[in-house]
């Protein structure tokens, strides 16, 4: 891999042989930002070991810090001390920046409808694109001021927050479950107990269920039907501090089993396993059906590459893997159609859209569906890939470099949003260090 000069490029070298190591991948970004939330609003301090330390991490913890949350940062950004508010927000009025990151946008709305004051949220421009209004819906349904401010009832969004009053809401699942989460973690420090009826399909659900956990961890309660189509919150069990052991980044591990699957390698990912909190690691589950060997330890996910075929997959789990799907099934035998995933759309960029017209200029076909999108494998040439400020475009087209030569990828920058030293493990990874 080399820096092309005067840009922010980087030009990919095809791997000599199969890829085969091991690697502990940083902190899981979800994980790190819901225990920041449950730690800030929790009685008493939080110690979060193994965070993740980027922008999405980091614009969450300034956010905090302004609204007058304690967050002490050591161990290069993995350890962070919490000095919980105990469900009251010292400060009275903040304008927070969360530049692109929905985790932070969604969870800080839903946090700040707690505290008493006037609180304004806003990001880069496609964060003012990225959809918010119904959150704000169910949350003026619980009796909660506050607007969406932007074109399309997007950010900025503006909360007069007089503490949160609770009772029933209706909520829609369809477009993100982040939406659920933020109110979810809040729910809490309402006034009543908060009860959700989640109208629509439920995309991504288990993340829904990772933020179950998370504030169970913390001692909060919340109780879903077993088809997530209603939630209940407690207000009678509320976060305690808590030292608190966040697992690392299983959609940023897709990348390395990806890694292993196309080049006939063998990667062990350390630190996750069948019982992960995350979803993403049934990524591994599409690669198996593809002909890879995956092996589950107590605490790490083997995978073992070897020919692979095309499948057809419904993604709506595990989103956040499609483009790392799209580019292995560049490498497969036949075409590879993933589906259920209409709501990739509204990432940082749209990503059912991006991911066809890159695969594209590698020589492959692509269809685009409205809920997905199918990769026809053809003769692979060497191409500049467009990465769209999109972390995941950039991370997923890396990979097609180790195998087609002349791979650039532009604005290798963009990782900085969940992993800013992937090139970096991709290249000790590939050197067997
Ligand atoms: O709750 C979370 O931590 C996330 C939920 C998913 O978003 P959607 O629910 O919008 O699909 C996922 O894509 C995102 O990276 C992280
Ligand atoms: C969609 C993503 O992030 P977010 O929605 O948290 O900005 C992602 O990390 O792929």
């Amino acid at each position: 891999m080399s820096r092309v000069p005067e840009t922010d490029a980087i030009e990919m070298t095809p791997v000599a042989g199969p890829v085969k190591g091991s690697i502990r991948p940083p902190g899981s970004k979800s994980i790190t930002n819901r225990a920041l939330i449950c730690a800030a609003l929790a009685e008493g301090s939080s110690t979060l070991r193994g965070a993740l330390e980027s922008e999405d991490t980091q614009v969450m913890i300034a956010a905090l810090k302004q609204l007058g949350i304690g967050v002490e940062v050591s161990d290069r950004g993995r350890t962070l001390r919490v000095n919980g508010c105990g469900g009251k927000i010292p400060a009275k009025a903040a304008e927070l920046f969360v530049a692109n990151s929905g985790t932070s946008m969604r969870f800080l709305t839903a946090m700040a409808t707690i505290g008493q004051g006037v609180y304004k949220l806003d990001g880069i421009a496609r964060m003012r694109e990225r959809p918010i209004g119904d959150l704000v819906d169910s949350l003026r349904q619980l009796g909660v001021q506050l607007e969406a401010a932007g074109a399309n009832h997007c950010p900025p969004v503006v909360v007069n927050a007089a503490g949160l009053p609770g009772g029933v809401t209706s909520i829609r699942g369809d477009v993100s479950s982040q939406f659920l989460s933020g109110l979810l973690m809040a729910a809490p420090y309402a006034q009543q107990s908060i009860t959700l009826n989640v109208s629509g399909t439920l995309v991504s659900i288990p993340y829904v269920d990772m933020t179950i956990k998370v504030m169970e961890s913390f001692g909060g309660q919340a109780t879903a039907a077993p088809d997530h189509s209603r939630i209940e919150v407690s207000n009678a069990k509320r976060y305690r501090g808590l030292d608190y052991a966040i697992e690392p980044d299983a959609s940023a591990a897709s990348y390395f089993f990806a890694g292993a699957a196309i080049t006939g390698g063998r990667v062990t990912v350390e630190g996750l396993s069948r019982k992960s909190l995350q979803g993403d690691v049934e990524f591994c589950d599409c690669l198996a059906q593809m002909g890879a060997s995956v092996e589950y330890g107590p605490d790490s996910i083997t995978v073992q590459g070897s020919k692979l075929h095309g499948i057809d997959v419904d993604m709506n789990g595990i989103s956040d893997t499609v483009q790392t799907l799209s580019v292995v099934a560049l490498f497969a035998e036949g075409p590879t159609r993933m589906r259920n995933v209409a709501h990739i759309r509204h990432k940082e960029t749209d990503r059912i859209g991006a991911t066809a017209c890159e695969l594209r200029k590698l020589g492959a076909n692509a269809n685009e569906y409205d809920d997905g999108l199918e990769v026809i494998p053809g003769p692979l040439h060497g191409a500049a890939i467009d990465t769209y400020n999109d972390h995941r475009m950039a991370m997923s087209f890396a990979l097609a470099g180790l195998r087609i030569p002349g791979v650039t990828i532009r604005d290798r920058a963009c990782t900085s949003k969940t992993y800013p030293d992937y090139f970096e493990d991709l290249a000790r990874l590939i050197a067997g260090a």
